[in-house]
């Protein structure tokens, strides 16, 4: 087996922990950086925002076993984000037919589990080397993607915010971050752990909002076999996951006080203790939350533990809205402008000024994940070399105050919300879009809203 270690950045993408730490462990010695994610629906934004020599992927996850069906659907987001990405397809059920049809589809090559080591590691090192030698060939480096997350922001609120930052990385101190939907709670998170001490060490995001109560206990500290019915085999928890590493609770002001306690006690403990055992584990972990709610007043409401606020809000970092940070929509729109039109292949390469003034005079109720997907579909639909004011559908006044609901602000979100249901023919993926939302946050607002 060769001993080299080659410079690339590796993503693992498999829902068995066990799969994960193994290959992880190899990975590590040969390949200068190895990311791992366990729920797939985290793909996207790890492939738009950082770039990956090779994707090792599984070709099945929990939803269904054996078919591969999953795999190969994301297979097709990641290359259709990335045309140009290796993806080795790992699977445990492979046969010739389904290796050939994941190569036909666009996959590097592909690894049986279980694996031996001197397989899985040549066909990682076969794919890196013919993805930096296509890239050295077809693809001047990109302005947009490199090796960390690329936050824009040279507003002075950004700037504050990105040297708040940077102090804080260094620390191990726990860091709340605020902010409405959409204005980079998650990717500044990113960034805090990158440039921490702990960047070697996995970084674990936790959307609590998509938790059921009764999953909370067993995704966040694990579980072991036989705990509860469907407890099949020991699970380890996020904690755990993240042990050495970040692990990033978002969506915080939506768990309920009992869960509340629960997470206290851990973080007064610094130990987790699984769902069916009574043995502490300890974890070293840095905490990041985030909430798009005014924690301060749920604590004051008695809605959020205050001593579990005080633990968590060491640092708190406020993050503007975008409306607060004029000087940054136009640089965002421009990044946003060259990413898709390096992604779809697109000439479009400068913005009209009609359409800055269209841009700086919006308000961006959705923030930078509304302005993201404005210029993406703008880019899809653009016709010339400059997008005009035309080419990017933003909410404009009347069509608000079309609504006719008065006043009522839950009433006019559930106005819109039924109003994007509706043009998008009940599709969450593309309503949450269009609103600018996360798929979590989407469906807690259905739930609310009864819709
Ligand atoms: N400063 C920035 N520069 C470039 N892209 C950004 C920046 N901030 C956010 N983005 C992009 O905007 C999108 C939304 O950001 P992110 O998911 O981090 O927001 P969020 O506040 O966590 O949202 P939510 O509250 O809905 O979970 C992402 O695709 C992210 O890459």
């Amino acid at each position: 087996m060769t001993t080299t270690t080659l410079p690339g950045k590796i993503l693992i993408v498999d829902d068995d922990m066990d799969v994960l730490r193994a290959a992880r462990l190899l990975l590590k010695r040969h390949f200068g950086q190895v990311d791992f994610e366990r729920n797939p629906q985290k793909i996207p934004y790890l492939v738009s925002n950082f770039e990956y020599d090779v994707i090792l992927l599984d070709m099945n996850f929990t939803r269904d076993l054996s078919s591969g069906k999953e795999g190969f659907e994301w297979l097709d987001r990641i290359l259709d984000i990335q045309p140009t990405a290796a993806v080795v397809m790992f699977t445990a059920y492979g046969d010739v037919e389904m290796a050939v049809r994941a190569i036909k589809a666009g996959a590097a090559d592909f690894v049986l589990k279980p694996w031996e080591n001197e397989k899985l590691l040549a066909t990682m090192q076969t794919a890196y080397n013919k993805k930096n030698q296509q890239k050295e060939k077809v693809t001047p480096p990109s302005p947009v993607t490199n090796n960390t997350s690329s936050i824009i922001g040279n507003s002075p609120a950004m700037l504050a915010v990105l040297d708040t930052a940077a102090r804080v990385a260094g620390t191990d101190a726990n860091v709340l971050i605020l902010g409405e939907n959409g204005t980079g709670k998650d990717m500044l998170a990113r960034h805090i752990h990158q440039l921490s001490h702990r960047s070697p060490h996995p970084f674990v995001s936790v959307d609590l909002g998509a938790i059921s109560e009764s999953l909370f206990e067993s995704e966040l500290f694990g579980h072991v076999k036989g705990a509860f019915t469907d407890a099949r085999e020991d699970r380890v928890g996020r904690f755990e996951e993240a042990n050495k590493g970040t692990i990033f609770l978002d969506e915080l002001g939506n768990i309920s006080l009992p869960l509340q306690a629960k997470l206290l006690t851990v973080l007064q403990n610094r130990a987790v203790t699984k769902v069916g055992s009574n043995k502490a584990i300890p974890v070293d972990v840095r905490l990041i939350c985030a909430t798009n709610r005014n924690i301060q007043q749920m604590a004051a409401q008695y809605l959020f533990r205050q001593d579990l606020l005080y633990r968590i809000n060491t640092i708190e970092i406020q993050l503007p809205p975008l409306r607060e940070r004029q000087e940054d929509i136009i640089p965002l729109a421009e990044h946003f402008l060259q990413l898709y039109s390096s992604k779809y292949k697109r000439p479009v390469n400068s913005l009209h000024e009609s359409l800055i003034q269209q841009l700086l005079t919006y308000d961006w109720p959705g923030n930078i994940r509304e302005l993201q997907h404005a210029m993406e579909r703008a880019v899809i639909l653009s016709q010339g070399k400059v997008l005009q004011a035309k080419d990017v559908f933003v909410k404009n006044p009347v069509q608000e105050t079309q609504l006719n609901t008065g006043y009522n602000l839950e009433e006019m979100e559930r106005n819109i919300i039924t109003q994007a249901m509706k043009k998008c023919n009940g599709n969450i993926t593309e309503a949450a879009k269009e609103l600018g939302l996360s798929r979590a946050a989407l469906y807690r607002r259905l739930e609310k809203y009864n819709i």
